[in-house]
């Protein structure tokens, strides 16, 4: 499914958030996200997920606007990870990904039927937290429940899959593992066929040199660069949007883009 976000721009309470941000995702697509603390990465993704209305600007999936969209038919096509999620409920690991099948069910019953069981049974076993079923989410770890969360989101079946810093809370291992999942989305079975769109915001250059088709950096509300991993990290880029000395090195398997860092000494007055 395409994600076509058109010259959006987010004012909240008189100051300017995002400026004209223009990002066309096409089917299939893994994109990126990247950019420093505070730079409107998460802004941006509340408005795919509405969680902001836009001050100016459109969202659109394969065309249709996202504004004239019910909660339901949304949440039908997309899923989300937020960045932070409330962890104060008393459900088990089991229950919260079968939320992710509440919007398919008939009239919102909340009542699964086999097909939605079978689903969240292969969500549990694809993210590896089939043992975790029965307990209770509070009782996870960061990282159980970072993949309980991704589980719920593959329940959801969507074609558009928004994650803020997905892989916040994760070891390396799992860290690589969560990518890999959610590249690998899209398989016979996995009801999106054809795969699923992701927008990521990702902190770790490296992973998203290796993970993203494309990335979007974001500086000051603004989208600065935009495009394959090799050609936007460049070591003037880097300098500029995130104040580091780069080295660029070539991931001996993948090829892609690897990057070392320096810290640039600040300049005396
Ligand atoms: N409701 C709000 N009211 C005022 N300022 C806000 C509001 N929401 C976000 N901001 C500000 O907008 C800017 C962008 O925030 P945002 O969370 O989008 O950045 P980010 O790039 O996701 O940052 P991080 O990498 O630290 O998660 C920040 O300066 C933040 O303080």
């Amino acid at each position: 499914m395409r994600v076509d976000i058109e010259d959006v721009s987010v004012d909240v309470a008189g100051v300017r958030l995002l400026s004209d941000i223009t990002l066309r995702a096409g089917s299939g697509r893994f994109i990126g996200l990247v950019g420093p603390n505070g730079s409107g990465k998460s802004t941006l993704l509340r408005c795919v997920y509405r969680a902001l209305r836009p001050s100016a600007g459109t969202v659109r999936l394969d065309g249709a606007e996202l504004a004239a969209m019910t909660a339901r038919e949304q949440a039908r096509r997309l899923a989300v990870l937020p960045q932070e999620t409330a962890t104060d409920f008393d459900f088990t690991a089991a229950e919260v990904v079968a939320m992710g099948r509440l919007p398919h069910q008939r009239g919102g019953s909340g009542r699964p039927g086999a097909a939605d069981r079978e689903i969240c049974a292969a969500a549990l076993s694809r993210t590896g937290t089939g043992h975790l079923a029965d307990r209770g989410f509070t009782s996870l770890s960061g990282g159980e429940k970072q993949r309980v969360l991704i589980a719920r989101a593959l329940a959801q079946r969507p074609r558009v899959l928004v994650l803020d810093e997905p892989t916040n809370h994760l070891d390396i291992a799992q860290q690589l593992e969560v990518l890999a999942l959610v590249r690998g989305w899209g398989r016979p079975g996995d009801g999106a066929e054809g795969g699923v769109t992701v927008l990521a915001a990702l902190h770790d250059l490296n992973l998203a040199a290796v993970h993203c088709d494309e990335l979007y950096v974001v500086a000051g509300g603004r989208i600065v660069a935009s495009g394959a991993p090799h050609d936007v990290l460049t070591e003037e880029l880097l300098a500029e949007v995130f104040h580091v000395r780069a080295h660029r090195v070539t991931h001996p398997e993948s090829g892609a883009v690897q990057l070392l860092f320096d810290r640039i000494a600040p300049t005396t007055p």
